[in-house]
């Protein structure tokens, strides 16, 4: 389903895991800030608002969406107790082929690193053929991937908890 015609802000508080105990890196594209500031925003506010303690937040800065692979590599191998990573970054279609190449090199990069760590990394990598479409999923009219990507994590870290639990 598109994100046109639903809000990505939206969400059922009551299905939501308190999230008190959990504790999140955020690791934050500086390119495209104007979008990447925004999503985190949406994101650190739906922490908040479910639990989360401001002083189990942490936040590393990235130069672009493609350092997200070791920023949050390095994020994961650095704060072991640590519940979820969420990885944020704005990709804009330019006139080359370069989009292409860094959307799929992030993509697979992030996607390995949940195959690799035992702690999730949340994708919240606006991929967009203009500045238009990303300001509207960054707090717009399509609402904030931001907030999306915090709920997410917050459903992995208790999964991942659950699983612990019946692991043993
Ligand atoms: N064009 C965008 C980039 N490009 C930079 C790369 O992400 C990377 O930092 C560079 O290739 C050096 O390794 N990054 C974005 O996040 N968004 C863009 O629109
Ligand atoms: C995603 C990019 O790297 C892109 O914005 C760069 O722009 P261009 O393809 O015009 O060099």
């Amino acid at each position: 389903m598109a994100t046109e015609g639903n809000n990505l802000s939206q969400y059922d508080k009551d299905t939501i895991p308190n999230a008190k105990d959990f504790r999140f890196g955020i690791v934050v594209s500086e390119w495209n800030d104007e979008i990447t500031e925004g999503l985190f925003q949406g994101a650190f506010d739906a922490l908040i608002e479910n639990g989360v303690l401001k002083e189990n937040i942490v936040r590393w800065n990235v130069p672009g969406s493609f350092e997200l692979i070791y920023g949050c590599k390095k994020m994961q191998e650095t704060f072991e107790m640590l519940d979820a990573v969420i990885a944020i970054g704005n990709v804009i279609q330019g006139e080359t082929k370069h989009f292409d190449f860094v959307c799929e090199g992030v993509t697979q990069g992030i996607k390995d690193l949940n195959l690799q760590s035992d702690i999730p990394v949340i994708f919240c990598v606006l991929t967009d053929n203009n500045i238009e479409q990303s300001r509207a999923r960054s707090g717009g009219k399509h609402g904030n991937k931001g907030t999306e990507a915090a709920i997410a994590g917050i459903k992995m870290a208790q999964l991942r908890k659950d699983a612990r639990f019946y692991k043993g």
